[in-house]
């Protein structure tokens, strides 16, 4: 134990901080809050900005400040190591620019593009990662095609139905968008165009390397990808998992389409099933907790739209503090940020013991499992 009466067991994590280049400056706020008034509304564009260079100093700079009244942690080693995603994947990353320096020549190509596939479609053109000249999509539904086609991005007809020939004819990357029941005959549909020129990118819950691979020819190059919707303003929390004819090249394309769209990590397959669980599902949970959080202010008194704006940024302030209250690129423990709310007989406490009695710190870990479970029964 150290003396804040912490136990430095508590914190393994090695999640790597966030430095993207995804802005918090009031230009790109109100075109989020755009966002967020229309699924279809325009792009934003981080190149509105003075640069994302620039951006990310200042980001950098900001956790800095906000690691300040943190100290003692930093001193208790409470802070964990500094994995800068810049610095994934290990292999060859240089061979790629970085997504804030240029974007990928890829020809990407979406099997299926829903809603997942949707808000990867509008973070890699936000982001600047690809353009719309390089982005297709096999869409069956007219109203979708409609919808998509407004992006400005190239659009074919039913994975099942000529579809797949026509994205494998013009893609180097392949997103496979589909839901996990969907996704036997959209491979089978594949097959006969894939070759080892392209890389092969699922981003199914619950299907295992191991099937796409079995459904596409030998040395087919494949990646599984567990990314989230907050991609969609390049606030992501995604994972990936190489295939077995994967290359260092492959790796390199993967992270930096989806860090151009949030943080990526690298994982072994045997914990993609808890990542779904976890980050995959995970903006439900915050988006069901905001909800209640707010309802408790209704109840109190405050007016709704007060409620949930002050709701909203108080979770993506809290989670802000621990991806950047570590200091140097660390992040820090979110019991000790606890404490430093919880005043001796006061609100926070008394907040806090009602949570506990109604066993929200289970509840979640029940959540996250459940669904983590239900990932490994799609297999
Ligand atoms: N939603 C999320 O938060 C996340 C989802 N995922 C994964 O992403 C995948 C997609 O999920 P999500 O976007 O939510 O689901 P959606 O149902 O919104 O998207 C799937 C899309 O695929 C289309 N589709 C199905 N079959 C074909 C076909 N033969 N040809 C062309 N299009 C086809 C569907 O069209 P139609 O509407 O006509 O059926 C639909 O638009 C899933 O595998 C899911 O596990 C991963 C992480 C997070
Ligand atoms: O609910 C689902 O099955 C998908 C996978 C992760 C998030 N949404």
């Amino acid at each position: 134990m150290n003396s804040l009466g912490l136990c430095q067991q508590l914190l393994p994590c090695s999640v790597p901080r966030r430095s993207s280049g995804a802005c918090a400056c009031p230009v790109r706020d109100s075109s989020v809050a755009n966002l967020y008034s229309s699924w279809s509304a325009s792009l934003w564009s981080c190149q509105q900005h003075k640069g994302v260079k620039q951006h990310k100093r200042h980001k950098r700079a900001q956790g800095c400040a906000a690691g300040l009244p943190f100290r003692e942690a930093q001193h208790e080693s409470l802070i964990t190591q500094d994995l800068d995603d810049d610095d994934e994947p290990d292999a060859s990353s240089s061979d790629i620019a970085r997504p804030e320096q240029a974007g990928l020549p890829d020809r990407i190509g979406f099997l299926g593009a829903g809603k997942m596939g949707e808000a990867l479609i509008r973070g890699f053109l936000a982001s600047g990662v690809s353009v719309p000249s390089n982005i297709s999509a096999s869409v069956r539904n007219a109203e979708r095609q409609r919808a998509l086609s407004m992006l400005g991005i190239q659009i074919f007809g039913s994975a099942t139905d000529g579809g797949a020939a026509e994205i494998a004819a013009n893609s180097d990357i392949i997103i496979l968008g589909v839901k996990p029941h969907q996704m036997d005959a959209v491979l089978s549909s594949l097959a006969p165009h894939v070759t080892t020129n392209h890389l092969i990118i699922s981003i199914a819950a619950g299907i295992r390397i191991s099937s796409i691979e079995n459904a596409l020819p030998d040395a087919t190059h494949v990646v599984r990808v567990m990314p989230n919707t907050p991609c969609l303003i390049r606030e992501a929390a995604s994972a990936y998992v190489l295939g077995n004819h994967a290359t260092p090249l492959d790796a390199s394309r993967t992270f930096a389409l989806m860090r151009s769209v949030g943080v990526a990590v690298t994982v072994e397959e045997r914990m993609m099933d808890a990542v779904t669980g976890l980050s995959g599902s995970g903006p439900a949970y915050v988006f069901l907790m905001v909800e209640a959080l707010a309802d408790g202010a209704v109840a109190s008194g405050l007016p709704r739209d007060k409620a949930l704006f002050l709701a909203a940024q108080t979770v993506a302030g809290a989670s802000r503090m621990v991806l950047e209250g570590g200091g140097n690129g660390g992040i820090a423990h979110p019991a000790l940020l606890k404490d430093h709310v919880t005043s001796p007989a006061g609100t926070t406490i008394a907040g806090l013991a009602e949570l506990e009695a109604c066993g929200v710190r289970s509840a979640f870990m029940r959540a996250v499992k459940a669904a983590s479970r239900r990932s490994e029964e799609l297999t």
